[in-house]
């Protein structure tokens, strides 16, 4: 159960977006005051109040992922909703969205209430499941999208991540189901026929190393027929993890011409390229993959212009079994939670083409919006305003690391960013104005301010 927060916190000297330093009083569950540095009453009260010296960083609206695989129930041995959410808190983030490619599939009111109580449960971020399209994610029948809508956990999100809705009389159905309840079906959009195979981004480096090629037109062709699809139902319409530079010029155009449609691209696509594949580290293994330079320089683009609307993580834990072999034999994905952030302020805020304001925006608003998670007792992705449920996260940009995976939280180790080092670190983070995250650690739910268990 999520206890009430019941410490006050004075975040003194954080600045807002990146702004001005103020005091930050996160107190009862919402963001209590927002005074000048040194000037926050509740600091001088002593009792029951910690004061967090925030000089020099910047407070962001806790982090929101709409593209997370949580691997439980099913794979445990690879991550379990305790230790996913624990590594979401690590790299700042107050909430989740549960892909449903689990064993058994997230595909009935039960499952996903299942998995959104275990999160609950487990209390380091909000935790909303996806609801599978299809039953199994087999692309033949409609799940019980209503009864998943309705159920506790109030879906909101419906994908077959993993594998592409490719049906299109099924994608239709979906999207007109979805209506009924401000649904939104987020799409793996690979061809499959085109993919058959496939082992990486089909190109130069695909026919040196002889691998068989995953051709950007294979993701292209379904977003433009998926774009089609929902102005043709009046529908929404999310493209999941999009990587090439023809799926931004197509999601440009349908923007332009008023298509309900938004888009996400992970950190991985906007920093690594095929060329990772010439070592033959399953480690860069990842659907869709890793495509060339000017894609990768496309996506930038397409985040800094508001084409691609957020970042989402696509966080991918594979136990070692399945990724210890040859190229071929392994599990296509990467972890992202804990290194999400870092690679967001590397190659767009220390470039220059976002600001902290716009970090917020494509890492926590607009998600929250997607995934229609944005109004009620739990909002998130909110501004940070007096009176807004306080979830905060610290960030340090001016601190660098050296990732290992092995000291993540998250129990999978295939980080693809193993021994790279970073700018950015997480600090704190803050749920409900409960800290989950403290000096850069995970503080377990029911432990005091200073970590230790009560
Ligand atoms: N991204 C991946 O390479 N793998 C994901 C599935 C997916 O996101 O398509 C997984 O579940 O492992
Ligand atoms: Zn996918
Ligand atoms: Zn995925």
């Amino acid at each position: 159960m999520s206890s009430a927060a019941t410490t006050t916190y004075v975040l003194r000297g954080a600045r807002p977006l990146g702004g001005e330093p103020v005091d930050l009083v996160l107190s009862g569950g919402v963001i209590a005051e927002i005074a000048p540095v040194g000037a926050a009453r509740a600091g001088s009260e002593g009792d029951g109040t910690v004061v967090v010296d925030a000089t020099g960083l910047v407070a962001l609206p806790g982090l929101v992922d709409l593209h997370t695989h949580l691997r439980e129930p099913g794979r445990e041995d690879a991550e379990t909703i305790g230790s996913g959410t624990r590594a979401a808190a690590a790299g700042g983030f107050t909430a989740v969205h549960a892909m449903a490619n689990t064993t058994p599939v997230a595909d009935t009111a039960g499952v996903v209430e299942q998995v959104w109580r275990l999160g609950r449960d487990a209390g380091w971020v909000d935790v909303h499941p996806v609801g599978a399209v299809s039953v199994g994610l087999a692309g033949q029948q409609l799940a019980e999208l209503g009864a998943m809508a309705d159920s506790a956990a109030r879906v909101r999100v419906f994908s077959d991540d993993g594998k592409c809705v490719d049906d299109p009389i099924l994608m239709r159905r979906a999207l007109e189901y979805v209506k009924a309840f401000d649904g939104v079906v987020a799409q793996h959009a690979q061809e499959p026929r085109l993919t058959e195979g496939a082992q990486m981004n089909e190109g130069v480096v695909s026919a040196e190393l002889g691998l068989a090629g995953w051709p950007a037109v294979a993701e292209e062709a379904i977003i433009a027929r998926d774009v089609l699809l929902a102005e043709h139902v009046g529908s929404r319409l999310h493209v999941c993890h999009l990587s090439t530079a023809g799926s931004v010029e197509i999601v440009r155009w349908a923007k332009g011409r008023g298509i309900d449609v938004t888009a996400e691209v992970t950190p991985h696509h906007l920093v690594l390229t095929d060329d990772l594949a010439r070592g033959y580290d399953p480690t860069f293994k990842v659907n869709p993959p890793l495509r060339t330079a000017e894609d990768v320089e496309a996506v930038r683009e397409g985040l800094a212009d508001g084409t691609i609307d957020i970042v989402a993580t696509d966080h991918a834990p594979h136990a070692r079994e399945d990724k210890d072999c040859e190229w071929a034999a392994a599990a296509f994905g990467m972890t992202g939670l804990e290194t999400a952030l870092s690679v967001v302020q590397q190659t767009m805020v220390d470039t220059g083409r976002l600001t902290w304001a716009d970090v917020a925006r494509v890492l926590s608003s607009a998600p929250a919006r997607i995934g229609r998670i944005d109004a009620g007792e739990h909002a998130q992705g909110r501004p940070l305003e007096v009176g807004e449920p306080a979830n905060v996260t610290l960030v340090d940009p001016a601190a660098r690391r050296v990732v290992d995976g092995a000291g993540q939280a998250t129990a999978s180790t295939n980080t693809p960013f193993q021994g790279r080092e970073l700018p950015g670190a997480v600090v704190a983070t803050f749920l409900r104005g409960r800290a989950t995250v403290l000096d850069g650690a995970p503080v377990p739910a029911g432990a005091d301010a200073r970590g230790v268990r009560a």
